[in-house]
């Protein structure tokens, strides 16, 4: 039987989260069906189907993602991307990321698009790049920090969800938008962000949320005890503070608090608490992929973002599956200004869209891309130099996964 694709429509949602429960190898759920139906807008899910049972879908909110040095930028936040098992292997996803990205180019409205991947072998050959990488941290109670550290007088405090919640979206707001790479929060995106309900809990406590007067922490403890008493783990959802003053203070007091064995947190690759601590060699790191990043429109991608210096070359790029970015590119930054035009002068480097995705937040290195065979250098030094213009002042990093 042949296969249709079209966006879903609203008789069609219980049928998208019996699939993508099936494609995840998970049981449908109607609660958690309920708190995402917010976050859908369902012309924007794509669904593979077989005559009338829908067999794949691939979907994208409209977020806003943090860039290096420009405002933030529209981004189709890739989501709920599954195929049935039974109908895999035969083409139901490049389908749908054909349709997607084809059709996020012909709306015009997000230039870029990120996802986090299931699995690191999937989405490069769809032109997207491993754009920044998060670090998994476990730090031992207790573990002291250099004695030039400020943590200042201002209190931590524990406070109920109901008053932590609004003073957390505010700060997060006013943060957010110089982060490279985390996105805007509407009230639905909150609510299934910090989402409590026992089935959310993996077997940890509910959230506890503790306040500074100019940060936030939100954490989750994990019970155990063994025979020399309590070995408890904290687990660190989120910690965001405007000042290096109050994020030394919110570690601080998640470091100490007692019965606890261990901090884990999935935070960014150069989170500062490293740096903190008088023995960094206390804490274990361990750095996994994501969020992946692709330019749908190279051109509108690559003038939305700031650059730490100037620079002219001439990109060669290739782009087999969106060809309309497949040309020669000349990118110059002169003052902090980006522009970007079609040429047919000689190219300086010639490099994959993809490798472009994974520069584009400044966290991966063209050098490093190059050193990995992802990227060529035609005239000597502008590697280099284009490296050192896409760098950003931190690594990126997304706080959620979407
Ligand atoms: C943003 C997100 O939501 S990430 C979540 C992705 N979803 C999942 O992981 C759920 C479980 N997996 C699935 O639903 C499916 O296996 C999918 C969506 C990953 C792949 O769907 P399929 O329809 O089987 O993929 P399709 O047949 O179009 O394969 C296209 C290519 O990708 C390759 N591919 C597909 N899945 C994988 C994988 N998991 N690892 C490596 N390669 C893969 C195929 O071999 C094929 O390669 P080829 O073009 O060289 O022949």
């Amino acid at each position: 039987m042949g296969l249709t694709i079209r966006t879903l429509r609203e008789a069609d949602y219980q049928a998208f989260g019996d699939m993508i429960a099936a494609a995840f190898l998970a049981d449908p759920s109607p609660s958690d069906a309920a708190l995402e139906r917010p976050l859908y807008d369902l012309d924007r899910v794509h669904g593979v189907f077989e005559g009338a049972e829908l067999i794949g879908s691939a979907g994208a909110f409209v977020r806003t993602m943090a860039v290096p040095g420009a405002a933030p930028q529209p981004t189709a936040a890739v989501t709920s991307v599954g195929v049935k098992p039974g109908h895999r292997r035969r083409g139901v996803l490049t389908s749908l990321m054909r349709a997607q990205l084809h059709g996020l180019h012909d709306d015009g409205l997000e230039a870029v698009a990120a996802l986090w991947a299931s699995e690191g072998a999937i989405y490069g050959r769809y032109g997207y790049g491993l754009g920044a990488q998060f670090t998994d941290l476990r730090l031992p109670r207790g573990a002291a920090f250099h004695p030039g550290v400020d943590v200042g007088a201002d209190r931590v405090r524990e406070a109920p969800r109901e008053e932590a919640l609004p003073l957390a979206r505010a700060l997060y707001d006013r943060v957010a938008a110089n982060r490279p790479g985390y996105l805007n929060r509407g009230a639905a995106e909150w609510e299934y962000h910090l989402a409590d309900d026992e089935s959310h809990r993996d077997g940890l406590s509910a959230y506890r949320f503790v306040l500074h007067p100019r940060g936030y922490a939100v954490y989750r403890v994990k019970n155990e005890w063994d025979d020399r008493g309590p070995r408890h783990e904290l687990n660190v959802r989120e910690l965001t503070a405007e000042d290096d003053q109050a994020y030394a203070a919110l570690y601080r007091y998640l470091l100490d608090v007692d019965l606890t064995a261990e901090l884990r947190y999935f935070t960014g690759s150069d989170d500062p608490v490293f740096h903190l601590l008088r023995n960094p060699r206390l804490a274990r790191r361990s750095n996994r992929d994501s969020p992946w990043v692709r330019l749908v429109d190279l051109d509108r991608a690559l003038t939305g973002r700031g650059y730490l210096s100037d620079v002219d070359v001439v990109l060669d790029v290739t782009d087999d599956f969106c060809p309309w970015n497949a040309d020669r590119w000349r990118l110059t930054v002169k003052e902090g200004e980006a522009a970007v035009r079609r040429v047919t002068d000689e190219p300086d480097v010639t490099l994959d869209i993809s490798a472009l995705g994974a520069a584009f937040l400044g966290g991966t290195r063209l050098t490093t891309l190059a050193r990995a065979q992802f990227v060529r250098e035609r005239r000597p030094g502008a590697v280099r130099a284009l490296s050192h213009a896409f760098l950003g002042e931190t690594a990126p990093h997304c706080p959620e996964v979407f």
